[in-house]
């Protein structure tokens, strides 16, 4: 069960998508006490940037390790056992069942919260239907989000766009994490399926997920800043 009470601070999750930990950790010195959310990812992670995880944790902040596992679910039940000991909030999977399952199993009594990716922020409906799905995006993040919740997975990754028919399916029992993040005016780059911070707050996203607009700006702790004044605005 999610509390309502998250800290509002810790509702921005900024992504580390940088090239070298040297890279991260002196972005992580600039954002300073304006950011205590983050999340390491493909880039980060294979440049050596899994015991970020627990260094970053040990300073009290909270890591988001998004690994987008999928695999057997046996692999997928090893690999999370593994994470589950690096000091990891959430750790992501891809939300088909054998890997959902995997996960959970493999996360056992551990801390650490499963998320299951629904439909990636990037794809719209003619993305799925050129990778050969015949449902569109709306209806796949429904089905995936129902299966997620019969198999006992934490929460769910998807647009912001998704959130208001997700809260009907899951209540609030699971976390809804949401990149596809734009602050009025940044650019879209390759998401599709996007909202502003204070919109996708009023539309009841738990987390908001931040990369290029905060870690790719002049003034990376003002950009961060604003946002969070504008998610404490929209929570009223
Ligand atoms: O559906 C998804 C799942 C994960 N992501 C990740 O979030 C950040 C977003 O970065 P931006 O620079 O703000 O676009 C990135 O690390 C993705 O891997 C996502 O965008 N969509």
């Amino acid at each position: 069960m999610i509390p309502a009470e998250i800290a509002p601070k810790d509702r921005l999750i900024v992504a580390l998508d940088l090239p070298s930990v040297d890279a991260a950790e002196a972005m992580i010195a600039r954002l300073g006490d304006s950011v205590t959310f983050y999340k390491i990812g493909y880039q980060l992670a294979y440049a050596g940037g899994l015991p970020l995880i627990g260094k970053l944790a040990d300073k009290g902040k909270k890591v988001f390790a998004d690994l987008k596992m999928h695999d057997i679910g046996n692999t997928v039940a090893r690999g999370t056992e593994s994470v589950a000991k690096l000091g990891a909030t959430f750790v992501t999977v891809h939300a088909y069942p054998q890997t959902m399952k995997g996960a959970v199993e493999g996360r056992g009594s551990a801390s650490l919260k499963i998320l299951a990716v629904t439909v990636l922020t990037s794809y719209n409906d003619d993305d799925l239907h050129a990778a050969g799905y015949r449902l569109s995006v709306s209806e796949l993040v429904e089905a995936r989000a129902q299966q997620a919740q019969v198999l006992g997975v934490d929460g769910l990754v998807s647009s912001p766009e998704e959130v208001g028919a997700l809260r009907k399916i899951v209540g609030h029992q699971m976390s809804l994490v949401t990149p596809g993040i734009r602050p009025a005016g940044s650019a879209t780059g390759d998401q599709k399926r996007i909202m502003t911070p204070g919109r996708a707050i009023v539309a009841g996203a738990d987390y908001l997920v931040v990369g290029r607009p905060v870690v790719e700006a002049t003034d990376p702790k003002a950009v961060a800043d604003a946002i969070q004044a504008e998610i404490a605005q929209a929570l009223g």
